[in-house]
């Protein structure tokens, strides 16, 4: 679609609904067709009442406000939207790759070069969130998705904010946050780097480093950072290099999006193409 096709006034006529393809927290998503373009879209249907009962309505338009502006090769693109009386619809980009925590399920653990990619994806996709003033705050497997050639995409930008000061609100799963947000202190665009330190982790071990059996366990795990390396699958000294760099307790201390970039390991195994061979 081009720039043109955003700005017109979209309504349900104008799309056939097809299987659904998950529940986002709000919201189901359906796969549909753009009648007349034939073209294929995720809609995701949000319930006005539901936007009452949790008190979402500002959630949702910073959502639709952020993701509309944000133009990237790794972040869902958000076409349009339209209501009805009950319903608002996001008209969002369709992953035709789905869910990369399926693709991590599969195979247990990444390869150091599929790993590579999706970090150096995930950090040029930060990267320009930041300089426009954008925390995701929430980067978990869940929200990752794969388009037709394996490139990640982020999805769902729910728990984003435009950030201009410090936030204060918690949010995202346990096992991702970063310990200024499980101490409910201040925090800035830092959580994202930590974040990807335990996805990096997570892509290459197939579980998360704080992991543990009780939520009190994982906070204090997260307090203390503590991080180690299993001996199996055998990870290359780089990977646990740059890992021990992101996961860093003062978040000033934290290797910047820039620095990842820079990072040999990085530069060894990403695929510049941001696809990867299966
Ligand atoms: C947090 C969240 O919104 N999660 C999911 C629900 C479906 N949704 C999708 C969104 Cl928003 C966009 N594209 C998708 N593609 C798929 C998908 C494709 N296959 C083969 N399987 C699936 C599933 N899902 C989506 C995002």
């Amino acid at each position: 679609e081009g720039e043109g096709n955003s700005k017109r006034q979209w309504s349900l006529q104008d799309f056939e609904i097809g299987k659904p393809l998950g529940k986002g927290k709000f919201g189901r998503v359906y796969l549909a067709r753009e009648v007349k373009s034939t073209y294929i879209v995720a809609l995701k249907i949000i319930f006005k009442e539901q936007l009452e009962k949790y008190r979402i309505h500002h959630q949702l338009r910073r959502e639709m406000e952020i993701q509309t502006s944000l133009r990237h090769p790794n972040i869902l693109r958000l076409y349009g939207w339209f209501h009805d009386s009950e319903r608002i619809f996001l008209i969002l980009e369709y992953a035709y790759g789905g869910e990369l925590y399926n693709e991590l399920r599969k195979h247990g653990h990444f390869s150091e070069e599929q790993a590579a990619t999706y970090i150096a994806s995930l950090t040029t996709a930060l990267a320009y969130c930041h300089e426009k003033h954008v925390i995701h705050r929430d980067i978990k497997p869940e929200n990752l998705l794969l388009d037709h050639e394996g490139r990640l995409k982020i999805a769902d930008f729910g728990w984003s904010v435009q950030s201009r000061s410090k936030r204060h609100t918690m949010c995202g799963t346990l096992d991702y946050l970063a310990p200024e947000m499980v101490e409910n202190k201040a925090h800035d665009y830092a959580v994202d780097n930590w974040t990807l330190g335990i996805l990096c982790y997570e892509f290459l071990y197939g579980a998360p480093p704080f992991e543990s059996e009780s939520q009190s366990d994982t906070f204090k795990r997260i307090m203390k950072v503590d991080l180690s390396f299993p001996s199996t699958p055998n990870v290359s000294m780089e990977a646990r290099n740059l890992i021990s760099r992101l996961l860093v307790k003062d978040s000033s201390k934290r290797l910047s999006l820039q620095k990842i970039m820079e990072h040999p390991w990085i530069i060894k195994n990403a695929n510049p193409t941001g696809t990867c061979k299966k």
